[in-house]
Parts: C-alpha cells; structure tokens; sequence
C-alpha cells in the first residue's frame, strides 16, 4: 500500500507532516476547476475533491487524498485571482467583511472515497489603500483561493475565524487524519 498525495500544493504537504505523514508519490490531478453555471460554493468544492480523487492514478490498495480550498463570499466563488488586479478587487470586496473559506477533502482506496467538508468564517478588517496595495505587490495572493493566505503577511488582516485554521490553510488536519484512518492508513504508530 502507498500513500499518495494527489496535491501541488506545497501547504498541504507540510500539514501532512504535521501529522507525521510523508507521501510516498506526489501526483498533482489535472482537472477543469471552472464552476458550472449557478453552481453553490459548497457543492463545487466537494465535487472539485471528489473530482481530483477520481483524476489520480494509483494501485487498488493505494490510499489517495486529495483536496479543494474554495473562499465564498455570500454565493460567489473567489477563486485563485488571474493577476494582480484580480487580486486587488478580491480584497476589496472581502474588506471589513465576513466570508467562509470551505476546504473538501477526499480519500480513495480502490473504488471507496471518504470525503468530509469544512466551512470556516472569516472576518477581514477593513483594509486601508496602503495595506492592499503592499499585499498586492508582495505577491503573496498567487496561487491562492481568495487571493490570500491567512499563514502569511495577510495573516494581520484577519482578527478572527470561527472555524479550523488549518482547514483555511488547505487541510482540515482532524477530519483529515479521521478519513485517512478510515481508509486503513496506519497514522499515531508509536516511535519504539
Ligand atoms: C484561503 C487560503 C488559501 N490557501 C491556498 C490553499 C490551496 O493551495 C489554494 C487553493 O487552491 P486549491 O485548488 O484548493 O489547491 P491547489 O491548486 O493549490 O493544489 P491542488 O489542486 O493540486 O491540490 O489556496 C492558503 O494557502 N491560505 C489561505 O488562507
């Protein structure tokens, strides 16, 4: 049995070493991550999830595990802003506001997924002209739903979340060693 990460994401990597986890593959899916019309931020966040498990290659008893980070104001989806402005109007429209980050995890072994979700909310300060054009430039949204990142610099800008850290992160660490466990991957063993 080999433990595959089906992630590109270098966060998700290292929340799994927090749990003591190192993947023996990395095999990032390749899918098509534009939401159909109408479609729900919640429900296309599992189905991303469940969609990537599905897109990796692996051995029947393989354990896979994939997952998706999608930033939701009211019914919109944030994505991972396109460039620069994109990511400036991100963080306008999130300013001195509320918005849920949802993170969807998915494990496969052979025919048989497990998959939780995890919606936290996040409150961001009203940010300044200053703030957001020094975040802008420090290029730090790249890659990231939403166009931010709570682990870094924008970090000051969130003085609460009702939720799991590491779920806005990229991967609910509790849900995710319950599912794992679930699949039969040995985790907790003790160092002798
Ligand atoms: C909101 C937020 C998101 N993110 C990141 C986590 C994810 O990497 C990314 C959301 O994009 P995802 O599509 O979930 O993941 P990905 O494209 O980076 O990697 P893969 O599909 O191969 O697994 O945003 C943070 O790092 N911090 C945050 O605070």
């Amino acid at each position: 049995m080999a433990f595959i990460l089906g992630s590109g994401s270098p966060r998700r990597l290292d929340l799994l070493a927090q749990l003591g986890l190192t993947p023996d593959a990395v095999r990032p899916p390749e899918i098509d991550e534009d939401p159909r019309k109408g479609e729900l931020p919640r429900p296309y966040c599992a189905r991303m999830a469940r969609e990537k498990v599905q897109a990796v290659e692996a051995d029947p008893e393989d354990v896979v595990l994939c997952a998706d980070t999608t930033v939701a104001l009211g019914r919109r989806i944030l994505g991972k802003p396109a460039d620069a402005a994109e990511a400036e109007s991100f963080l306008r429209m999130m300013s001195g506001r509320r918005h849920r980050v949802i993170t969807a995890v998915a494990v496969r072994r052979g025919d048989r997924v497990w998959e939780r979700d995890v919606v936290t909310q996040v409150r961001m300060k009203r940010l300044s002209d200053a703030e957001i054009s020094a975040y802008v430039a420090s290029e730090d949204w790249r890659g990231k739903a939403g166009g931010y990142a709570i682990q870094g610099p924008a970090g000051a800008f969130i003085p609460w979340i009702n939720g799991s850290f590491t779920a806005v992160v990229g991967l609910p660490l509790a849900e995710t060693a319950t599912l794992l466990q679930a699949a039969g991957l040995p985790l907790w063993r003790r160092v002798a």
